[in-house]
């Protein structure tokens, strides 16, 4: 295993606390990539049909990625300086709102799912394996997305996790979303978990902010493209490549 150096302070164990709280897309499955394709396939023509600034890869990264659907338009739209009505949850994916830009990606978004389905990354299944091993430690996933108990069905982890806090409970409950710490702070309450004494593991940059402000006992980023040095920036305590690197740590072989 390679030497996990951050910021020059050696991470020689990690403790998983009390509670572990997951991102989805990005953390356990490799979902955040299907979203990245489907949400360059909604801009890329829309931003060259009104000639504004092409749509990049860094565009997810900076204004979309771990935030409500809604939420990721809006920001995208801002940063080009396009205003567009927002309009309504229900608007037809044909709608040129807000919500009808957000509802024309989800289309390809749950195409690609149905079509390909997704497999939970290994060294994320490793460590949760590792965590159930070692007892005494709850789990929730949290995850900005309407679509994630289709995702963890179809990665087969549905039975793995009793709290849920998706975009749907999110709305319902009117949670204010990632990069507000809300819907972690909720899920930690539901698990009756102090946040001091839960760990946040995410992938994106609203994710870590989002963790960083709820004032988590540990925000742990993985680097899955939005790079370390920014996710430290953004109030990642500490980041890893993949969660395999941190079972050994889990198993207790560096205690
Ligand atoms: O549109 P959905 O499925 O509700 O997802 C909202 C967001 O959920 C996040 O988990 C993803 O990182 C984003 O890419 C996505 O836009």
């Amino acid at each position: 295993m390679l030497p996990r150096v951050f910021l020059g302070a050696p991470l020689t164990t990690f403790d998983p606390l009390d509670a572990v709280l997951f991102d989805l897309d990005g953390v356990l499955t490799p979902t955040a990539e299907v979203h990245r394709r489907a949400w360059a396939r909604l801009f890329e023509p829309f931003l060259a049909e009104r000639g504004a600034t092409a749509y990049t890869a860094q565009d997810y990264f900076d204004y979309i990625d771990g935030k409500p659907r809604y939420e990721g338009v809006a920001a995208l739209l801002t940063s080009r300086g396009i205003d567009l009505p927002y309009g309504e949850p229900d608007d037809s994916p044909d709608a040129d709102t807000v919500c009808g830009l957000g509802n024309r990606k989800n289309a390809v978004f749950t195409a690609v799912l149905d079509a390909d389905g997704v497999a939970p990354y290994p060294g994320s299944v490793a460590f949760l394996d590792a965590l159930a091993r070692r007892g005494g430690v709850q789990v929730a996933v949290v995850s900005s997305s309407k679509n994630a108990r289709p995702v963890l069905r179809a990665a087969g982890l549905m039975d793995r996790f009793t709290v849920i806090v998706d975009g749907v409970v999110a709305a319902e409950h009117g949670i204010p979303g990632k990069p507000a710490p809300d819907t972690y702070l909720y899920a930690a309450e539901q698990l009756g978990v102090p946040a001091s004494r839960a760990v946040v593991v995410e992938d994106a940059h609203s994710g870590v902010e989002a963790g960083h402000a709820g004032h988590f006992g540990h925000v742990l980023g993985v680097d899955r493209g939005a790079g370390r040095e920014s996710l430290l920036a953004k109030g990642a305590d500490t980041v890893v490549e993949d969660l395999a690197e941190l079972v050994d740590d889990v198993n207790g072989a560096h205690a």
